[in-house]
């Protein structure tokens, strides 16, 4: 997968440097390149906001270097002499030609769920547009959705000061489910709302070793060797954890059946 994200502050996305998705970088699965917006304007300032129309607080950054950007960036997605020809499609990198996802991240966009997650982690080129001050103009979106899909994305019903933030979320969220980036040993398909064994419930207390810490002691069950009672024990905490913390998800969950709750063992 190819990841470009255009944004004022580069340096934001030094965490992508480490860890799994630094390691998915070096071993090819992952492309990600960053892009200076400044890099697109053209006066002394480097100015990319002005003034709201209709007056309001704050500024709302300029379309012109944002236009500039996408048309470079997607532009430099098709092979061209300078920038190498793109590779073909077979490990699912953006072949010449290919047109990416736009993902816009917004306190007004629609919620970003892990559903949303698996289905970008399918497609093979995304480009994330990091807005900051009041947004981004609006006619920026409305003219990339002439030539290729945009998503406008919310992480959660609160404001942060810029896309940033929520890109590295939904870059991390998605990255994670990239064949190859996790070990086997962690799978995502256990994961809290992942379809699979836990039913999209919540995850329950997990333990390792010592047994037994500060008096504190690791359930017994998970110690008995009785895989059928371990897979009871933890989807009943797994229920637990999801009526304690989020009853209204339970409750959907159990209006689509999908709880496991009419499961007799
Ligand atoms: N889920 C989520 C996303 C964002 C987000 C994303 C991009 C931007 C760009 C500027 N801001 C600040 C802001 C925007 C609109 C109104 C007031 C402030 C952003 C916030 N906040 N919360």
């Amino acid at each position: 997968m190819r990841i470009d994200i255009i944004t004022i502050f580069p340096d934001y996305f030094a965490p992508l440097e480490l860890s799994l998705i630094g390691k998915a970088r070096a071993a090819g699965i992952l492309d990600i390149r960053l892009h200076d917006l400044r890099s697109w304007t053209h006066d002394r300032h480097n100015t990319v906001d002005d003034t709201p129309y209709g007056g309001g607080p704050g500024m709302v950054m300029k379309p012109e270097p944002w236009g500039e950007a996408l048309d470079a960036v997607i532009g430099a997605g098709r092979a061209t002499p300078d920038q190498g020809s793109s590779p073909d499609t077979p490990d699912g990198t953006p072949g010449p030609g290919a047109v990416p996802r736009l993902v816009v991240p917004t306190p007004s966009g629609t919620p970003f769920t892990q559903e949303r997650a698996r289905r970008l982690s399918e497609e093979p080129w995304l480009v994330f547009a990091c807005g900051r001050y009041e947004g981004i103009d609006s006619r920026v979106a409305a003219d990339a959705a002439r030539r290729m899909p945009v998503e406008e994305v919310s992480i959660g019903d609160y404001v942060l000061a810029g896309g940033e933030s929520a890109t590295l979320v939904i870059v991390e969220t998605v990255s994670r489910l990239l064949p190859g980036v996790l070990g086997n040993a962690e799978s995502a398909v256990q994961d809290s709302f992942a379809t699979g064994a836990m039913e999209n419930l919540l995850e329950g207390p997990v333990y390792t070793k010592p047994a037994h810490w500060r008096g504190l002691e690791v359930p017994p069950v998970l110690l008995s060797g009785d895989h059928g009672a371990v897979d009871r024990w933890r989807r009943h905490e797994a229920l637990r954890k999801t009526a304690r913390n989020r009853p209204e998800l339970l409750r959907a969950l159990a209006e689509a059946g999908m709880a496991g709750l009419d499961r007799r063992d």
